[in-house]
């Protein structure tokens, strides 16, 4: 994968219950290799399947592990070392967000890119051999869902938080 600041996965998850009992079929296929999404249209074969490139793309049968060894542990990896990295997961209402980020705790090729990225941090900080290296590691959970603001560690989370910008400060910051 190349070096540039910003990088675009797809992941592709299987049908649910619900599109197999609808009748719905796949119409994706990828060049797993390439980071090739191909999308054809149902009933129309002698169209050319539209295609679309990314940094990396991930079908069915890939796992959050493959995911995070390829993407995120490179950059996990650099904010160990003081560089910032953000991972965000982007898609309509049921495209498998969650199951990527939180994941599931089996099989456990399937464990979320959160944990593991928990995980990594505090391994890395248990074999840095730095003598009195300190080091501080802060976490929040906030849900942003049509343009309100939820903090899901605070004490009532379904408290909807205002959005301010300090003058002083002229950076956004989050307020109940
Ligand atoms: N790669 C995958 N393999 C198997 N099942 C998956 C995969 N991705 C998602 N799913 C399943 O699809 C369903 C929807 O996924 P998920 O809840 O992660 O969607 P979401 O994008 O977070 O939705 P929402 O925006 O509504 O919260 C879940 O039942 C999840 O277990």
């Amino acid at each position: 994968m190349g070096s540039e600041a910003v990088k675009v996965v797809v992941r592709c998850r299987p049908l649910n219950g619900r599109e197999k009992a609808l009748g719905c079929r796949m119409v994706l296929s990828m060049d797993v290799r390439h980071g090739q999404c191909f999308i054809q249209k149902p009933g129309a074969t002698d169209e050319p399947a539209k295609q679309f490139t990314f940094d990396g793309a991930y079908f069915m049968e890939q796992t959050t592990e493959e995911m995070y060894n390829e993407i995120a542990y490179p950059l996990v990896e650099g904010v160990t070392e003081g560089y910032n990295g953000t991972i965000f997961a982007y898609g309509q209402t049921g495209s498998g967000k969650s199951f990527t980020m939180q994941g599931v705790p089996e099989p456990a090729a399937q464990k979320g890119v959160i944990p593991r990225a928990f995980d990594h941090i505090f391994e890395s900080i248990q074999v840095d051999e730095r003598q009195n290296a300190k080091f501080l590691v802060r976490a929040s959970y906030l849900e942003i869902y049509n343009e309100e603001v939820r903090d899901l560690l605070g004490s009532d989370p379904k408290q909807r938080m205002e959005v301010t910008e300090p003058e002083q400060l002229k950076s956004p910051k989050f307020k109940v």
